[in-house]
C-alpha cells in the first residue's frame, strides 16, 4: 500500500500502477471486475494447482483493489476501521441497517 501511495504521488513512468492510475476509476474498475471473474473461475479448479491458481488470482484482485484505494486517497487503516466498526454486529443486522438507510 505504501508503494502504491507513492506511485499515486509521484506517477513514475514505466510503472504499471501509474498506467492504471492515469486511467482513473474506469480503468481500475474494469480490471477489478476482470480479476474478480478470474478469481471466481479459479475457485472451482480442483487440486493443488487449482488452489495455487486461486491464490494467484486473489493476489491480482487484492492488488487492483489496493490501487483503487490509492486512487481515492483512502488508506488501509480507514478500511480496517470500517471493518472494526462492524465487528461484533451480525452481518444480518448490518444488512437490515443498510436496507433501512436505502
Ligand atoms: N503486486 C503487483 C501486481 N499484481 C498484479 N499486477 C499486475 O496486474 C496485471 C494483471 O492483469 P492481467 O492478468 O490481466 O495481465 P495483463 O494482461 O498484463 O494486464 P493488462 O495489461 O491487460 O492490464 C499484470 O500486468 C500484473 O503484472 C501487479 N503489478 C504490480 N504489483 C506490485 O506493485 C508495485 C508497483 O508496481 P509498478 O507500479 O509496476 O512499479 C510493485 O511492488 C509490484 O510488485
Amino acid at each position: 500500500m505504501q508503494t502504491l501511495t507513492e506511485r499515486a504521488e509521484k506517477r513514475p513512468t514505466g510503472s504499471y500502477t501509474t498506467k492504471l492510475l492515469e486511467g482513473g476509476t474506469a480503468k481500475i474498475g474494469k480490471k477489478i471486475c476482470e480479476e474478480a471473474n478470474e478469481l471466481i473461475e479459479a475457485a472451482d479448479e480442483p487440486g493443488d494447482a487449482g488452489r495455487e491458481h486461486f491464490i494467484y488470482e486473489a493476489g491480482d484482485l487484492l492488488f487492483h483493489t489496493l490501487v483503487l484505494l490509492a486512487h481515492k486517497s483512502v488508506n488501509l487503516e480507514e478500511v480496517a476501521a470500517e471493518l472494526a466498526r462492524r465487528e461484533g454486529t451480525s452481518g444480518l443486522t448490518e444488512k437490515a441497517n443498510r436496507e433501512k438507510k436505502n
